[in-house]
C-alpha cells in the first residue's frame, strides 16, 4: 500500500477526482476529508469519495502519511498554521494548488524554511466546476502533472508524491517554481482571466443580457471557463500577479497592434497573425488528446 492514511484538505472538483482514483487503484488504505463546507464534506462521505472528514484541520492531518492541500491558493497559510502544532516530521505535504511560488512562499512564512516533506505540485486536468459532486474518475489520465519540488525537499518525498500521480495515470514532471508560474500564467491564468473580462463586458453592454441570445459556439468556445469558480481565479490572480501582469502587458500590446492593423488596412499583417495563430493552434491539437469533460475539443 502506498499510503495509509491520506488527508485531503478541501474534497472539490480536484482534490475529490485524486481521493476517487487513489482508491479505485488501490493506493491507500484510508482517506479523510478535510474543510470548511460540511454539507460538501457528507456529500463526499455519501459519494464514498472519503471514509470520513473532519473540519478541524490540527485534527486531520495528526496520524496522516500525507496531506493533500486542494483548497483555493488563499487559504493555503492559514492552512498550514492550523496544521503546524499536529503535523509529524514523517507526514508528506502536497498540494494541487495552481500557483506554486506561494505555496513556497506561505510555507516559509509559517514554518520558518521549507519543510523536507513538502512537494509542491500542480495537475495540469481540471474543468469549470466545482464541489465533490464534479470530481470524477479519470481526470489525471494521460494528463500532466508538475511537480515543482525545491533545494530543501527531500527526493523520497518527491519519489511517494511522483507514485500517487503515476499511479492514477498521470505523466509526471519536474519543473522549477519560477517557471511554472510565468508558463501558467500564460497558458491558463491569462486566458481564464480574459474570459471573465470579455463575458463581464458584454454583460454589462446589455443589461438585458438579450446579446446572449445570439451567442453560439464560438462565444460557448471563448468562455466556457468564465464559469469557473470566482473564488478560486481571484485567488490565483493575487498569488500569482507578477508573472501575470507581465504576460497581460504583452498581451495588451498586440491587442492594440491589432488594432492598429484593422484601423489602417493592414490586411497582409492581420493575415499573417491569423495564419500563425492558426499553425500554432494546430500544433496544440495534435499534441493534446481531447475527449474527456472540459476539453472543449470535442
Ligand atoms: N479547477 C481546476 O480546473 C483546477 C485544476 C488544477 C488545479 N486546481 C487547483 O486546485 C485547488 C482546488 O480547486 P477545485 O477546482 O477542486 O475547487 P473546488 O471549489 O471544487 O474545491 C475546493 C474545496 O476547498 C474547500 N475550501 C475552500 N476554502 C477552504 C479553506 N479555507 N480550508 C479548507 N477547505 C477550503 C471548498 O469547500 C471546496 O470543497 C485550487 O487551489 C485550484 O487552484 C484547480
Ligand atoms: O479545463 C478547464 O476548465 C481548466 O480550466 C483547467 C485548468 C486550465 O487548463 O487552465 C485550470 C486551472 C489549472 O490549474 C489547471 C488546468
Amino acid at each position: 500500500m502506498l499510503i495509509n492514511r491520506l488527508v485531503v484538505i478541501g474534497v472539490g472538483l480536484i482534490g475529490g477526482s485524486v481521493a476517487r482514483d487513489a482508491r479505485k487503484f488501490g493506493l491507500v488504505k484510508e482517506i479523510i476529508g478535510c474543510g470548511r463546507g460540511e454539507a460538501n464534506l457528507q456529500k463526499a462521505v455519501e459519494l464514498g469519495v472519503v471514509d470520513s472528514y473532519t473540519t478541524d484541520v490540527a485534527d486531520a492531518v495528526k496520524d496522516a502519511d500525507m496531506v493533500l492541500m486542494a483548497a483555493p491558493m488563499g487559504a493555503f497559510e492559514s492552512l498550514f498554521r492550523a496544521m503546524k502544532p499536529a503535523l509529524s516530521p514523517n507526514t508528506i505535504i502536497t498540494d494541487a494548488g495552481s500557483v506554486k511560488g506561494c505555496v513556497v512562499d506561505d510555507a516559509i512564512k509559517v514554518f520558518g524554511e521549507v519543510p523536507a516533506n513538502l512537494v509542491p505540485a500542480h495537475p495540469i486536468a481540471g474543468t469549470e466546476k466545482s464541489g465533490v459532486e464534479a470530481s470524477f474518475e479519470g481526470l489525471y489520465r494521460d494528463r500532466r502533472v508538475l511537480l515543482t519540488p525545491t533545494e530543501q525537499t527531500d527526493p523520497q518525498a518527491t519519489a511517494k508524491v511522483r507514485a500517487l500521480w503515476t499511479g492514477i495515470g498521470a505523466r509526471v514532471d519536474e519543473i522549477g517554481v519560477e517557471h511554472h508560474d510565468k508558463v501558467l500564467a500564460a497558458t491558463s491564468h491569462l486566458p481564464h482571466l480574459l474570459a471573465y473580462g470579455l463575458v463581464d463586458t458584454l454583460a454589462r453592454m446589455d443589461d438585458s443580457r438579450e446579446i446572449f441570445s445570439y451567442a453560439a459556439g464560438g462565444f460557448r468556445d471563448f468562455t466556457r471557463i468564465a464559469a469557473s469558480d470566482p473564488q478560486m481565479w481571484h485567488d490565483i490572480n493575487f498569488t500569482n500577479r507578477k508573472a501575470i501582469l507581465e504576460v497581460l502587458d504583452l498581451y495588451r500590446a498586440d491587442l492594440d497592434q491589432l488594432r492598429h492593423w484593422i484601423s489602417t488596412d493592414d490586411s497582409e499583417s492581420l493575415m499573417t497573425c491569423f495564419k500563425n495563430a492558426k499553425s500554432a493552434r494546430d500544433h496544440f491539437s495534435s499534441i493534446f488528446h481531447a475527449g474527456k469533460p472540459g476539453d472543449g475539443d470535442e
